[in-house]
């Protein structure tokens, strides 16, 4: 626990979910073209075309009640991995997560499926958020209304463009309040217009969530919307506390 997180609890705020020494670790399977002159038994082929890659290693913190908490770092440092991590999306290789609530990443729980209609997946993606089917169908034309698909929703979703599918995800999932949110924002999609309506969308339910976590490039909305930052750093936790003081150190890193 640092400073932060010490203030945090002495002013009485109720932590709602807390990373513990979380590691993360993605193995793959590379094309396993063996190097000039190396062996070529299938064995070794295959050894050789196991890579890990340690994406989290070691991250600790904790979040608390109403608080906007923004995550940056690198391409590659582990932020979406963090935020997938935390959601349950993937599995721990060491540590916890654990949190008062289900922690909802925002765009990806939706599992929609390209043979139904764009109508069949808003009610199969409703009831996967948990909506009964009387909440589902109450929410069904807002929901589609959102999303902008009238015209197309009964058209299987394999013919959506990926933007119409990723309007759709959204809309879906973001027609639930959830009381740990997380924002990736390489999720927010779409064209100019629908951007900004999601934007809102994503600020509306800011303010109806316990906590939210925002993954941005943009340092400008990090430091518009957050109360605290935290900075990953190939796969570790460099700095976490004033949004000013994190940016600064990140962007004069940045620089040099
Ligand atoms: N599904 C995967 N399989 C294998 N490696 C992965 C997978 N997803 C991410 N990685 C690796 O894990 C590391 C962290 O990736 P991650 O996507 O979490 O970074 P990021 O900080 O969100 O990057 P960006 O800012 O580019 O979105 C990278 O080295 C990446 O190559």
């Amino acid at each position: 626990m640092n400073d932060f997180e010490r203030q945090m609890i002495a002013s009485g705020a109720r932590p709602t979910f807390l990373v513990d020494e979380l590691h993360v670790k993605y193995r793959t399977y590379s094309s396993g073209k063996p190097a000039a002159g190396e062996g070529r038994s299938l064995t070794a082929r295959r050894t050789r075309g196991v890579r890990e890659v340690h994406a989290l290693k070691g991250v600790t913190f904790a979040a608390f009640e109403g608080e906007s908490i923004g995550v940056i770092g690198h391409n590659g440092s582990g932020k979406s991995t963090l935020m997938r991590a935390i959601a349950g999306l993937i599995p721990a290789a060491g540590g916890a997560v654990y949190a008062e609530d289900r922690p909802a990443l925002l765009g990806v729980n939706a599992a929609l499926l390209g043979e139904l209609s764009g109508d069949k997946n808003v009610r199969l993606g409703g009831l996967a958020l948990g909506f009964t089917p009387a909440e589902v169908r109450q929410r069904y034309q807002g929901i589609v209304e959102f999303a902008g698909l009238q015209e197309f929703i009964d058209l299987p979703m394999r013919t959506y463009s990926s933007g119409m599918s990723a309007r759709l995800r959204f809309a879906i999932a973001s027609s639930k309040n959830h009381s740990i949110l997380l924002v990736d924002e390489a999720l927010a999609v779409g064209d100019r217009a629908f951007r900004s309506k999601s934007e809102a969308r994503i600020r509306e339910m800011r303010e109806n969530a316990g906590t939210v976590m925002l993954v941005s490039h943009s340092i400008n909305s990090i430091l518009d919307s957050c109360n605290r930052v935290i900075w990953i750093d190939h796969g570790n936790l460099k700095m976490n506390g004033d949004p000013q003081e994190v940016c600064d150190a990140y962007l004069e890193q940045s620089a040099g």
